[in-house]
């Protein structure tokens, strides 16, 4: 007889440049010792959410697991929303910045542990002009990075550190008024980041308050590259000059870009050029296991 109990793995076949077959052997094993009725379904880049809310709705397994990158988690969120059901996250990206988010930074072996454990927390996602952020989405200039990269020939860190350089040569401030329930404000800025979580995948801490669960989500506005304040962010401070960098917590803000448009990008995705982005906060969106 099957068990009642049932996993759905989904797997990214070509997501970062990862070998799946120990992920596979270590999810059978796992599966098989806890008695779990493991299916599979391998992402093909096309109508990958509808199968797979499909497949969740008429599984109704208790856990999805995911292997592939921010791309594929956020998939996955998207396909499971509204649908009672716990995503464990097995990284196997090339950048990975929610999984870091998560304390997932080890093994293979520890993040199955955890994605079958009991620990698990509700996060909030940010609707952004439709679309959905589970991580970090900004405008300006990582964006133009994000853009630069993405059309590079180069990969790793020294191709990450040219196109720095090429972006912080061609990228220009723009000018910005944001509406929040709050207030309103207008200013010159480097970038706007849209901030569910607090780290890049680089590690880099740029959002020390936030907090993946409280129901709000920050806006990061820096005004100029600024040493002294970078090296707050990254020592976990959030005491920041003004006049260089504000954070502010928000359950939602109209963003428009008043002189020209504005590179975008969401999780690590580059959007285009925009001029106006609409964002709000959507509570308790999808259950994920934790360390
Ligand atoms: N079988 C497939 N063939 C080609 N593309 C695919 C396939 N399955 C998924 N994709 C594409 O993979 C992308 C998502 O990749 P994902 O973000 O998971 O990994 P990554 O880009 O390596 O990692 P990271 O986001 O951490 O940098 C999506 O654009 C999706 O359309």
């Amino acid at each position: 007889m099957l068990s009642e109990r049932k996993v759905l793995l989904v797997v990214n076949p070509i997501s970062g440049d990862v070998d799946k077959d120990v992920i596979f052997e270590r999810i059978i094993e796992k599966t098989g010792a806890e008695g779990y009725d493991l299916r599979i379904y391998s992402t093909t880049g096309e109508n990958d959410q509808e199968t797979i809310r499909e497949m969740l709705e008429n599984i109704r397994p208790e856990r999805v697991l995911v292997a592939g990158g921010d791309g594929t988690i956020s998939l996955v969120a998207q396909a499971a929303y509204g649908i009672e059901v716990i995503m464990g996250i097995i990284p196997a990206g090339s950048a990975n910045g929610l999984s870091v988010d998560f304390g997932l930074s080890g093994s293979v072996d520890q993040a199955v542990e955890v994605a079958f454990a009991e620990n698990t927390v509700l996060i909030d996602a940010v609707s952004i002009n439709g679309d959905i952020s589970l991580h970090l989405s900004d405008i300006g200039l990582n964006a133009l990075l994000v853009k630069n990269y993405e059309n590079s020939d180069m990969r790793g860190k020294l191709g990450y550190a040219r196109e720095m350089l090429k972006t912080l040569s061609e990228h220009e401030n723009f000018l910005v008024r944001i509406k929040t329930e709050n207030e309103t404000i207008e200013t010159d800025a480097l970038i706007v980041i849209i901030a569910n979580a607090q780290k890049y995948g680089t590690g880099v801490t740029i959002n020390p308050a936030g907090d993946m669960s409280d129901g709000l989500f920050e806006l990061v506005i820096a005004k100029k590259l600024d040493f002294i304040e970078t090296a707050k962010i990254l020592a976990g401070n959030t005491d920041f000059n003004p006049e260089i960098m504000q954070v502010i917590s928000v359950e939602r803000a109209d963003i428009e870009c008043y002189d020209k448009e504005a590179h975008f990008q969401i999780d690590g995705e580059y959007k285009g050029l925009v001029s106006k982005l609409e964002a709000h906060i959507l509570k308790g969106y999808v259950r994920v296991a934790v360390p």
